[in-house]
């Protein structure tokens, strides 16, 4: 039953997702949701981004509004209007800060609109809060990251110039069972002294999150309750938990399912041959060097294990001859794919992942366990959170800066074959189960994001 069956006019919350797949995908997940609750929404994005989001949802009930991307950005090539169109991620803090160009357009639009019960935009977006002020309306965060990162990142900030190596493990204080290192951090954090042009943007994205209604976690209670705790207890806003998000369905998704394209359709073949597959895919922005690549197909290659390999970007470099010698056992995919389709295949039984923390609730909902491979961001404390609290996962092994063949074998084996394996599969199961719990009628994440609509829909 909706909470607000009782209610009129219904509560209208507008929608600003980053433009970033990543950050696109919950949040059009969130509309979906919102929906259910019998909100009208609305929502912001760029004409560029815009096929994406109408080709993801059919719903007439949510508005679509383009605003344009400025143009004339240094760096920016034209028409770059997401993140895993950049040239590089040396460019994110230009093309972020970019966005605060929109501001003048985001508010003529805004004023304009029936009564805006509130806000929910990425923090990426900070700038969107000094709007929501003028206009007298309550604005929620969203920052697409778990509460253990978000929570770890606050707590180790102050620890981080007390020790000079990297590589030396410190014990955080809140959560005395976890030691990181800097180097579990992303640049600048993992100087002692972090500085500069994204130090400055997270301080800017902190300050406005700080002085917003609240932060929206896509995750669910039951899954890192001490951290959600801390996030409460410790700092502000209050932070509301109201995933997993990848677990509400998308009306325009549906119909894929019955249209299969030819990586479903191998997976099919696969599970009649009773061949689990390992899934491979890095998100949807990583940067994977040429000699990285190669390691990768060797790994894959000599662990005879059957994979389904998402290569983004850079995938010509592996040659013709690389696919003629895996033949049947392995696919190579060079297209976007529906990732949640293929996790949810029953014959895929691990996720070699970067752990973008999209993947890794997708990789739990599923019930498939990770092989975690972080890369940027805040994957290194995903990573960490899947394999040392959570335990769904088996961590590859870095050396000198790179993952080799040899290794990467021995992992996949692990995984999909292994003892360890086994655990982490059994594991995942659990957790699957009540992450289905949390948002169903009556569970933790159902009820969160009913009664804090009702809150801020009463309070306007
Ligand atoms: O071919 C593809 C590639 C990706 N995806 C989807 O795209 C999203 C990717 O999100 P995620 O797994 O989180 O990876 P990134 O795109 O790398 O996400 C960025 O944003 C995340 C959320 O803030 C952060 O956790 C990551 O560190 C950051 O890199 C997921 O929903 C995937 O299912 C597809 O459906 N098809």
């Amino acid at each position: 039953m909706s909470l607000f069956s009782s209610y009129n006019p219904k509560p209208h919350v507008v929608l600003f997702p980053f433009m970033s797949k990543g950050h696109i995908i919950p949040l059009l997940h969130l509309a979906r949701l919102l929906l259910d609750h019998r909100a009208t929404v609305t929502l912001f994005t760029t004409p560029a981004n815009r096929p994406y989001i109408v080709q993801s949802l059919s719903d007439d009930d949510i508005t679509i509004i383009d605003l344009p991307f400025p143009g004339n950005i240094p760096g920016i090539p034209p028409g770059i209007e997401s993140t895993d169109k950049l040239p590089s991620m040396s460019l994110f803090v230009s093309f972020a800060r970019a966005t605060k160009l929109m501001q003048p357009n985001f508010e003529n639009v805004l004023q304009k609109l029936p009564h805006v019960t509130c806000i929910i935009s990425d923090q990426f977006l900070h700038w969107t809060l000094e709007s929501a002020t003028k206009f007298g309306i309550p604005s929620l965060g969203f920052n697409g990251m778990s509460a253990y990162s978000s929570a770890i990142c606050q707590d180790a900030v102050g620890l981080l110039p007390l020790h000079e190596s990297p590589d030396e493990p410190f014990t955080l204080t809140s959560f005395p069972w976890i030691k990181v290192t800097r180097n579990d951090f992303v640049y600048p954090f993992t100087e002692r002294h972090p500085s500069g042009p994204l130090f400055d943007f997270i301080t800017d994205i902190n300050i406005a999150l700080s002085n917003s209604y609240g932060l929206l976690v896509n995750s669910f209670y039951e899954l890192e309750p001490q951290f959600m705790d801390y996030l409460n207890r410790e700092s502000k806003p209050k932070a509301f938990c109201v995933g997993p998000l990848c677990l509400t369905r998308l009306p325009k998704m549906e119909p894929v399912l019955h249209n299969k394209c030819r990586w479903i359709q191998w997976l099919d073949q696969k599970l009649a041959q009773g061949n689990p597959v390992l899934y491979v895919a890095f998100g949807s922005q990583a940067e994977i060097s040429s000699k990285q690549l190669t390691e990768i197909a060797g790994g894959l290659e000599e662990s005879k294990v059957s994979f389904l390999w998402v290569v983004r970007k850079s995938g010509t470099e592996l040659g013709e001859e690389f696919e003629d010698r895996i033949q049947e056992r392995g696919m190579v995919v060079k297209e976007w794919v529906d990732q949640k389709q293929i996790l949810e295949h029953e014959i895929v039984q691990g996720f070699l992942s970067h752990c973008g923390w999209n993947s890794v609730l997708e990789s739990i909902c599923s019930e498939v366990p990770i092989l975690a491979w972080p890369m940027m961001a805040e994957q290194h404390l995903n990573a960490k959170m899947v394999v040392e609290e959570i335990k769904i996962g088996l961590r590859v092994e870095r050396r000198n800066g790179i993952i080799q063949a040899e290794s990467l074998k021995n992992k996949v084996k692990e995984l999909m074959e292994g003892e360890n394996g086994n655990e982490v599969r059994k594991k995942v199961k659990e957790v699957a189960e009540a992450a289905r719990n949390s948002i169903k009628d009556g569970g933790s994440s159902f009820r969160t994001l009913g009664q804090l609509i009702e809150e801020i829909h009463l309070h306007n």
